[in-house]
């Protein structure tokens, strides 16, 4: 038998153990802290056992993933030291930032155990064990940043391991890691959350700007809802690297004060010609770490009782799962529009197909 140990089974957590939970010779075991918690992993079916003994969980684990947020993965690899583990036992984490780990884990003794840092880029805004899935890490890429002394039959145990999870296993240097997810990741939410604050300062003296900020404002900034805990560690870890993106941020900001104050028309364009060309560049159906949203609109849904209950209905029969659903306009007089939300594209072309068989008018 294999045990695998989580230690934090929430959104990140709680998928991975959903990938290892029921495949052959394995037991899953979470770890928590608070008695709460533990009864809620139970509860929601995503571990075969659950603990709030760190010793506990750990002991003759082969491997234990450190699932927390990254201001606690520090104190919980020093407490994994400091303790006897089943030797060759594997230690990896999720955490978003990869160098400081990485550096705490050379600097730690573990006998026969060993460190390698893991990052699985895929997750969402929300968080927590209901929000965790076993598709989260399909087509994704996963990190794992190895330390140059890590054996290669240590690696090849935890990779093989994770192919439960279908994503694609890449190596990357942890501070090369932290360089780029910085840029495609903790800069973007960091611009959401500005953003989102800057409107809400203006919406403060006129509730138009709230109001009119629908559907492109909202999926532009839906990011600026992630954890504040989660993301103060992210940020706070990264900072070095943030520093330096935000200065190369405020030049390009800049150059748009600049491109308007000329009123530089040719300037604008190309500014967009260049974004539009490197976008268009970009895998289209490969999972980013940025997760995607996939939305239709269902135009005229009458509005009767249970109409939305048949929609979901359909939808739940066929195994299509819908991420989100929002009534744009629905009064007794006038017909609704629905718009569904997926996170898989493959889910949002059959649910336009069954929706339109229905004769449902769909938008995408
Ligand atoms: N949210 C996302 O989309 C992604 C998050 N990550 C990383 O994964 C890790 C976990 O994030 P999520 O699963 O999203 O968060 P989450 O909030 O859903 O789960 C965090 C888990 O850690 C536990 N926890 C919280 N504070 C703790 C503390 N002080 N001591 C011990 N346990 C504590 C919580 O009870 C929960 O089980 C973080 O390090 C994050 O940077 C990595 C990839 C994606
Ligand atoms: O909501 C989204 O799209 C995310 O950005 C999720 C996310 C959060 C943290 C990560 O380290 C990786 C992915």
């Amino acid at each position: 038998m294999i045990k695998i140990a989580i230690f934090g089974v929430g959104l990140i957590g709680g998928s991975l153990a959903l990938c290892f939970k029921g495949k052959p010779e394995i037991h899953v075991v979470g770890h928590s802290i608070n008695p709460k918690s533990v009864e809620k992993y139970l509860k929601h079916g995503v571990v075969d056992h659950a603990t709030v003994s760190l010793e506990e969980a750990a002991t003759d684990a082969d491997f234990i993933f450190l699932c927390v947020p990254v201001g606690n993965l520090e104190e919980y690899l020093i407490r994994l030291s400091q303790i006897k583990l089943k030797p060759g036992c594997i230690i990896t984490d999720a955490g978003s930032t990869k160098a400081s780990i990485t550096a705490c884990a050379e600097k730690l003794s573990f006998a026969d155990a060993y460190f390698i840092g893991g990052h699985p880029m895929a997750g969402s805004e929300k968080s927590g064990v209901e929000a965790a899935s076993s598709h989260l890490y399909e087509n994704a890429f996963y990190v794992l940043t190895p330390m140059e002394n890590t054996p290669q039959e240590v690696y090849d145990r935890l990779a093989g391991l994770l192919r439960w999870t279908r994503a694609h296993i890449i190596k990357v240097d942890a501070s090369l890691h932290d360089d780029i997810v910085g840029a495609i990741s903790h800069l973007p939410h960091i611009i959401a959350v500005a953003l989102v604050n800057q409107i809400a300062r203006y919406n403060e003296s006129n509730n138009l700007y709230e109001n009119l900020a629908a559907g492109g404002f909202r999926d532009l900034t839906r990011i600026a809802s992630g954890d504040p805990i989660l993301w103060r560690d992210i940020l706070s870890d990264n900072r070095e690297v943030l520093l330096k993106l935000l200065g190369d941020w405020n030049a390009e900001i800049s150059r748009f004060i600049e491109l308007l104050e000329h009123n530089d028309g040719a300037g604008i364009e190309s500014e967009f010609r260049q974004a539009n060309e490197f976008r268009s560049g970009l895998p289209e159906r490969r999972k980013g770490v940025l997760s995607s949203i996939f939305e239709i609109y269902v135009d005229e849904v009458p509005d009767h009782p249970g109409i939305i209950g048949q929609i979901t209905m359909l939808l739940g029969n066929n195994k299509i799962n819908l991420s989100n659903i929002h009534i744009i306009e629905s009064r007794e007089d006038v017909p609704g529009v629905l718009r569904l939300s997926f996170r898989e594209e493959q889910h949002m072309d059959r649910a336009i197909k069954l929706l339109e068989n229905e004769n449902y008018t769909i938008h995408v």
